[in-house]
This record gives C-alpha cells, structure tokens and sequence, in this order.
C-alpha cells in the first residue's frame, strides 16, 4: 500500500527524518520557488501532513496544499504559522511545548539567578585575582523577592513551579487569570511595577510585539532585571539598551533577539547583561523528544498505528 505523502519543512535529526521515512512519504520542500511550484503540482492535492522547523507557513502555501490535515511542528513558537487560515481551513496544528516547557524554565531560572546573584562577574572577579584584595559585594536574594511572568503558559508555568521551590513570590500575566494561586495582574506594566525580576514567556503575536517598552522597562526600575527566554521582538532591545546606559535598569539576561544570531554591539559589551544564544530548548534530550513528538502527533493523526512513545 502507498504510503501517506507528507511535506517536510525541516532540518531534523537522522533519527527523526528516519522515523518520518519509515512511516510516510515524505517530500522536502525546496528553497527555490520554481522547484517548490513544480512539487506541489506534481503531489500537493497527496500531501496530508507537513513537519515543520522555522519554514513560514502562510495562506498562500495552505492553498497549495489542499488535503493537509496537519503541520506539526518542531517547536513551541508558532509565529511563522497562519494559525486562523490554518483553522479556517480545519488543519490541526500540533507543537512541541509539552516536551520542552522544564527545560526552558531551567534556563531561564539559571539566568535569573546568574544575574541576580551577579555570578557571570563573581566569576571574573575570582579569574581576575581580585579576591585577595577585598570580598565580593553582597548580591541581593531571590527568595521573597517578587518574580513575574508574563504568559503563564506552559514554560511559564514550569518556572513559576522552579521559583517557588526557590522561595520567590511568584506574579504573573496574561490574556486571563489562570486556575493557580499565584497574583495575577492584568496589565502587564502593573507586574513589572510590583516585580523585581521580569521573564518574558509569551508567544510572539501581534499584541506581544515590542511589549517590553520604554515605559515596561520604566515600571521594572533601576533595581530590576529582565529575562527573555520567548522571542527577540517581544522585547524593545533599542529601549533596553537606552535603559541601561542611563542605569534605569539593573541589568538582563537574554536568550533570544530580534535580528539573532546578530545581537546589538552596546548589549554585548554590557557586563550587566548575561546572554545566550537561543539554547532554551537545547539538550540533546529535549531537541530529542522534540523530534519524537513531532512524528507522533503525524502518526497519530494520519494513520491508523499507535504512535511510536504513546
Ligand atoms: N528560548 C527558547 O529556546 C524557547 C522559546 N520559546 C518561546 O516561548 C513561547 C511560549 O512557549 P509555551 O509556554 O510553550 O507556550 P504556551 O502557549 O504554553 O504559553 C504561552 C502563554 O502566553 C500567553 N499569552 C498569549 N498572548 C499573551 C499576551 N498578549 N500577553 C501575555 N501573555 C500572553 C498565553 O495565554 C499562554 O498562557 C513560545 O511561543 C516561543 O516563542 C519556546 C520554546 C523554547
Ligand atoms: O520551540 C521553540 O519555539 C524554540 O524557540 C526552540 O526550542
């Protein structure tokens, strides 16, 4: 029997594009429009599934594909999806947030006491032979202090777990109140007013763009870090970078940034700022569950097997 075809818009590992091999048809798609526009002539009305990476995945390219009954993706961030024309063509669309939210908050909870405790620098301080001549200042504590979130989603909500076991106050906001104990503040500036530590764990949508502002920055204060572990434009860099030069904001640990893998000179000269290059979901066990789940949510959906892990 003829497998079912899909469309592969990834770069995966050999194990996940063998198991996509063994189970499926599967067609790559290709950089070049001419050879694009050629395979979905030849097999777009067969394609039914598409496993997805980054690639953008517009209403144009849905058209194309007319049985497609589900992209499942190999991350969290759905930015590069027309989530409403993929629902209003009824296309389920599967992510990966389920098998990646702990591993991000453990980086972000890194972060968070990387600069908070200042250990890049103590760091510096004990390599550079300056403890003999004096002790390092004291650093403030996470515990007690007030930690919001904004996006209590799945990430947000594995750290919010890690901060607690930590003993900070835990805020958080959102389009909603969640069904937890945490305060919930509806307007994202009154948290960052109320909060010492800001994480940033909200998709990147249109009402998220640039939502860390001049003035959220303004509300976070002088004594006040921000985390961003959800996606560069979510976060005004230009502001932040204003910010700390007129030392309005303690400082920041960023993961992730509008124009990555460049990232703004003033932000990497900046010793009060701790950055990572976009690694939240990267160990070589998570990018592997991602990888798994990716082909189960297909197999699931497409064909009558058990899912390999379910
Ligand atoms: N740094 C990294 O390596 C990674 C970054 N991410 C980013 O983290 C984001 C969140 O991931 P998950 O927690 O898995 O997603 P999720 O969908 O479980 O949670 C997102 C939360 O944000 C909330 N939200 C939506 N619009 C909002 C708004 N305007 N203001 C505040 N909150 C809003 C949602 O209600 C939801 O509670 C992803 O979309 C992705 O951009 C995800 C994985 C790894
Ligand atoms: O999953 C995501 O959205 C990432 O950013 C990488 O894990």
């Amino acid at each position: 029997m003829r497998k079912i075809a899909i469309l592969r818009a990834a770069e995966l590992s050999d194990r996940t594009n063998a198991e996509l091999e063994a189970a499926f048809e599967v067609h790559d798609l290709p950089y070049e429009k001419s050879a694009a526009d050629a395979l979905f002539n030849d097999v777009g009305p067969r394609l039914r599934g598409m496993a997805l990476r980054k690639a953008l995945v517009d209403a144009k390219l849905l058209d194309r594909l007319p049985a497609l009954e589900i992209i499942s993706s190999y991350s969290a961030g759905l930015e590069n999806v027309d989530l409403a024309a993929a629902t209003a063509r009824g296309i389920e669309v599967a992510n990966t947030s389920h098998v990646l939210a702990g591993e991000v908050a453990n980086l972000a909870l890194g972060q968070i006491l990387v600069v908070t405790r200042d250990i890049r620098n103590a760091d510096k301080f004990v390599r550079g032979g300056h403890w003999p001549h004096g002790a390092y200042p004291l650093q403030v504590s996470l515990q007690g202090m007030n930690v919001g979130i904004v996006g209590f989603g799945q990430i947000g909500q594995a750290l919010g777990a890690r901060l607690q076991a930590v003993g900070a106050n835990v805020h958080y906001s959102g389009p909603r109140r969640k069904a937890v104990d945490f305060p919930y503040h509806e307007n994202p500036r009154t948290l960052a007013r109320e909060c010492r530590v800001i994480v940033l764990t909200c998709p990147l949508t249109p009402d998220t763009y640039g939502l860390a502002d001049k003035q959220f920055l303004k509300a976070i204060g002088p004594d006040g870090w921000i985390v961003n572990i959800s996606r560069g434009a979510i976060l005004d860099e230009a502001a932040l970078i204003d910010a700390l030069a007129r030392n309005a904001i303690a400082g920041a640990a960023l993961d992730v940034f509008a124009g990555e893998p460049e990232v703004p000179e003033a932000l990497r000269q900046d010793d009060r700022v701790l950055l990572t290059p976009h690694i939240g979901s990267g160990t070589e066990q998570t990018r592997q569950a991602m990888g798994d789940a990716m082909v189960d949510a297909l197999v699931a959906k497409l064909t009558t097997e058990t899912p390999p892990r379910r």
